[in-house]
């Protein structure tokens, strides 16, 4: 049985979700979270990263707009998204949001769990950001789905050697793995490490279909109902 490796935004959740509930949330609260738990050591760990990426010992202020200017141009660092879990976690916590999935694709993962099908994330959210998104989905917990979660701790997701970690993390032959994205050139370096791939192409995120040479021979779907892993 094939192992689905998934991608989050734009594939199992939609792009306006994460750029209009999730970042808004995190940027509005961090001032107040840095102020009270600036001093936890796994909080001080990733503000204290930031620091030294500008220049060394620096205030916190200053940290804490760098962050917020890394938000507003959806910057894919590892120590933004390592407080952004934080931050959301207080979020789900106390019921503010809860996580917009796609039924399709709430459907499928749910389907392939009970048919027994091994399944992964892997997406630029850090891994505890996955398990609370999966954990509070609209359609209920649906963290049980999965048995692996990566983040950018393996590597960038447009980089090849990220995936071969990632089938070296899992004991698997790449080809049996399937790694559904919106992103053609993360499913490009996924392909270069021997996985299989799946293009998602929705509407809500993609006003324009990506057709063609535009898909680069992935093969493209636009819901979850289309794809079955193993004839891909
Ligand atoms: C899992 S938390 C929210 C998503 C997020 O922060 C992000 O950057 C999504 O990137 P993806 O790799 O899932 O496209
Ligand atoms: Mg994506």
């Amino acid at each position: 049985m094939k192992t689905v490796l998934t991608d989050i935004e734009g594939t199992t959740s939609s792009i306006s979700f994460v750029k209009d509930v999730l970042f808004p949330y995190a940027r509005r609260a961090l001032p107040g979270f840095v102020a009270v738990r600036g001093q936890e050591p796994e909080v001080r760990r990733w503000l204290d990263a930031v620091a030294t990426e500008l220049g060394g010992a620096c205030q916190d202020d200053l940290v804490v707009e760098t962050l917020q200017g890394w938000i507003d141009q959806d910057r894919k660092h590892t120590a933004l998204k390592a407080l952004q879990g934080m931050v959301w976690a207080d979020g789900y916590g106390r019921a503010d949001f809860t996580a917009q999935i796609y039924p399709d694709a709430a459907a499928a993962l749910q389907r392939w769990h009970r048919e027994g099908r091994p399944m992964a994330v892997y997406s630029s959210g850090s891994v505890p950001a996955q398990k609370l998104l999966f954990g509070h989905t609209d359609a209920g917990d649906l963290s049980r789905c999965f048995s692996g979660w990566f983040d950018t701790e393996v590597g960038g997701k447009r980089e090849s050697a990220s995936y071969a970690e990632i089938v070296r993390r899992l004991g698997l032959p790449a080809g049996d793995i399937v790694f559904l994205s919106d992103v053609v050139e993360e499913l490009d370096a996924a392909r270069e490490a021997g996985l299989r791939t799946v293009l998602l192409d929705r509407r809500e995120d993609y006003p324009r279909p990506r057709t063609g040479a535009a898909t680069h021979g992935h093969p493209r779907v636009e819901s979850f109902a289309d794809i079955d892993p193993e004839r891909v």
